[in-house]
């Protein structure tokens, strides 16, 4: 099977030819028919954060296919099925986190595209009991972003408790932003976008957004205060300047929700205004498998819509460049 695969942080991916994968206990080989391209592949690929995947392995966690093999022991998917690979490859299952609801926090849990090999390839494995259900009537190419970017968004804006008189600023209409702004639409919020691109922003208009802000050509915190100031704003975007924005466009009893995790990790809270203004700060990392099954339910009900660019492997190279330099209007997914 084809694959992409990382050999050193920084150097150009490379397509090798590699074995069909066998599946283990629990493990399922899943056929990909799509896989979408996170920003989190190009972090590790960079090796950006302070927990680096080890080269060489096949980025990718947003992979949908058709399950063609079956290890023993697996009850919950046939042959046959379509299932979404997620960034959480397993978890353990029994630990504090994992039986209270919040199995992406478990400290032992394995990542697809990061600790394990992801869904850059023509087949991937999975493990049963962590996939994705893709319901019939979803197209596969539009599960791949929503098995990211959509179930970690979708995290995030119910993490925020957004309600219909909420205001809610969303910084970075890429991948993850495009549909932060329509869960938050869905949860009734009335939506400030931000990004440094205007087509980004008129797409963002499209799909609901009340408001848009050039932060290359504006003060975003000024303008949203005029507006009232945001109950609470969602940082995807990859820089700690947007974080830094999204902090001081907050209203009294705001919520700052962190979702964007750029290379450099660093941003400036200021103590006395977050004690003042009763600042919330919450981190959010992607979403379960109750959430995801939420996700494919309001996508098969016609509530959310995806962008997205298809591309085949082949030009990954030029696809990391595209998107890095903010080209890539929402989702680019390669399908094979
Ligand atoms: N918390 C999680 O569970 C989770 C899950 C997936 C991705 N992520 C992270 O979220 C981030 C976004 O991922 P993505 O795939 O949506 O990336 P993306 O490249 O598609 O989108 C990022 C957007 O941020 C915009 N941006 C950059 N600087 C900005 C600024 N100063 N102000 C406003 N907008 C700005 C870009 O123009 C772009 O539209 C990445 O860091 C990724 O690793 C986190
Ligand atoms: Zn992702
Ligand atoms: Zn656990």
């Amino acid at each position: 099977m084809r694959a992409a695969v990382v050999r050193g942080f920084g150097e150009p991916l490379q397509i090798e030819q590699r074995p069909l994968p066998e599946p283990g206990p629990y493990q399922v080989r899943v056929r990909l028919e799509a896989s979408g391209l996170c920003h989190t592949d190009i972090h590790a690929w960079r090796g950006d954060w302070p927990v680096k995947p080890a080269p060489p392995f096949v980025p990718g966690h947003e992979g949908v296919g058709i399950v063609d093999a079956v290890g023993p022991d697996v009850t919950r998917v046939v042959e046959g099925q379509r299932v979404a690979v997620p960034w959480l490859h397993t978890a353990c299952g029994t630990c504090e986190h994992c039986i209270t609801g919040w199995e992406t926090l478990c400290e032992s849990q394995q990542n697809s595209g990061y600790s394990v090999d992801g869904g850059y390839a023509e087949y991937s494995l999975a493990d049963s009991r962590y996939v994705g259900l893709v319901p019939d009537g979803i197209d596969p190419v539009d599960a791949a972003p929503l098995t990211c970017a959509g179930v970690t968004t979708y995290k995030a804006v119910k993490v925020a408790g957004t309600r219909s008189s909420d205001l809610v600023a969303v910084f970075g209409v890429g991948g993850l932003g495009h549909l932060a702004l329509q869960y938050a639409r869905i949860a009734g919020g009335t939506v400030i976008a931000v990004d440094l691109h205007d087509d980004k922003l008129e797409m963002a208009k499209q799909l609901g957004a009340t408001y848009t802000i050039n932060a290359a050509r504006q003060d975003v915190a000024e303008e949203i205060q005029k507006l009232g100031g945001a109950d609470q704003a969602i940082a995807t975007a990859v820089s700690p300047r947007a974080f830094e924005a999204a902090f001081a466009s907050l209203r009294r009893g705001g919520t700052l929700s962190m979702v964007g995790l750029p290379a450099e990790n660093q941003m400036a809270l200021p103590i006395f205004e977050t004690v003042l203004k009763g600042i919330t700060v919450v981190g959010s990392i992607v979403g379960t498998r109750v959430d995801l099954a939420e996700v494919f339910e309001l996508h098969r009900l016609g509530q959310t819509k995806v962008i997205r660019e298809t591309r085949s492997l082949e030009t990954v190279n030029e696809d990391f460049a595209a998107v890095e330099s903010g080209e890539v209007t929402a989702r680019l997914v390669f399908t094979f």
